[in-house]
C-alpha cells in the first residue's frame, strides 16, 4: 500500500501543557518498500508510526492510504484497516504467554472473526518459513528471545498485511539475530509485496533500508538511497 501524508501536525496535550510532536510532515511511502525511520529519543518516531497506521488520529493534517484518506475514516472503518491490512511488530513482541505459539499466531484471525480454515496454508507456510513448527504447541515463556520475535512475525503476517509497522524490532536482538530478521523482512517483501516501516534506534539497519525518514527537531527529512 501506499501512504501519504499531507500537512500532519501532531501535538499531545493535557490540561497543563501542550508538547508540538510533529510539525507539518509530508511524505510519500510508496509500496514495497522498506523504509527506516531514525531520531532522537523523544522525537516523535513512535508517533508518526501510530499515525500511518490509522492507531492515533493527527491533530492537524491528512493520511492517505491507497488514495483514500483515513483520516476521515469512522471508527469502525479503522478497525477493520487495522484488523485487515496493517501488521504491527513491537519491540516486546506483545505475545500473550499463556497461550500456546500457534493461539498466539492465530490470535488476529478470531479477533477479526476470520474462517480460520481458510488461512491453514499460509498459517503452515509461515510455520515452515519461520522455523518454528517444532513449537506450535509451547507457551511463549518457554522460548527464546529470537523465537518469539518470529512468533510476532508470524501473528503479524498471518492476515496477509498490506503494510507493516515495526517499533524497535530489533532492540531486543543479538547483531546475529537482528541480521536474520534483516533477511526475513527482505524475504517477506518479495513475497508479499507489502511496505514495511520500521522505527529503530539501530543505524545499522538503515542500510538495509530502500529509504530513511529521519526525524530531527520538529523537522523530517526523507534521504534517498
Ligand atoms: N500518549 C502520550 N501522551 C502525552 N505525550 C506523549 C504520548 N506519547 C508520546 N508522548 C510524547 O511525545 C514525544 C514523542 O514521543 P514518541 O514516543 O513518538 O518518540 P520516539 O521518537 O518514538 O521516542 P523513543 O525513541 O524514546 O521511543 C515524547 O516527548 C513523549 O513524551
Amino acid at each position: 500500500m501506499s501512504i501519504k501524508l499531507e500537512n500532519v501536525s501532531h501535538s499531545y496535550a493535557n490540561e497543563f501543557t501542550k508538547e508540538m510532536v510533529l510539525s507539518n510532515i509530508n511524505i510519500e511511502l510508496e509500496n514495497g518498500k522498506i523504509y527506516c525511520v531514525v531520531g532522537p529519543s523523544g522525537s516523535g518516531k513512535s508517533t508518526l508510526l501510530n499515525i500511518i497506521g490509522g492507531l492515533l488520529h493527527p491533530t492537524e493534517g491528512q493520511v492517505f492510504i491507497d488514495s483514500e484518506e483515513i483520516t476521515n475514516f469512522s471508527q469502525k472503518q479503522l478497525a477493520d484497516l487495522r484488523l485487515n491490512k496493517v501488521g504491527y511488530i513491537f519491540q516486546n513482541y506483545n505475545l500473550i504467554p499463556f497461550l500456546t505459539v500457534k493461539d498466539n499466531i492465530l490470535l488476529p484471525l478470531r479477533i477479526a472473526k476470520k474462517n480460520i480454515s481458510e488461512y491453514k496454508e499460509n498459517y503452515e507456510a509461515l510455520m515452515k518459513r519461520l522455523q518454528i513448527k517444532d513449537k506450535e504447541n509451547a507457551y511463549v515463556y518457554q522460548l527464546s528471545g529470537g523465537q518469539q520475535q518470529r512468533v510476532a512475525i508470524a501473528r503479524c503476517l498471518i492476515i496477509r498485511p498490506e503494510i507493516i509497522l515495526a517499533d524497535e524490532p530489533t532492540g531486543n536482538l543479538d547483531s546475529e539475530n537482528t541480521k536474520k530478521f534483516i533477511s526475513l523482512v527482505q524475504s517477506i517483501l518479495k513475497d508479499f509485496n507489502t511496505t514495511f516501516v520500521i522505527v529503530t534506534h539501530d543505524e545499522r539497519l538503515c542500510d538495509y533500508c530502500n529509504q530513511t525518514i529521519r526525524i530531527g527537531d520538529r523537522s523530517i527529512e526523507i534521504l534517498k538511497k
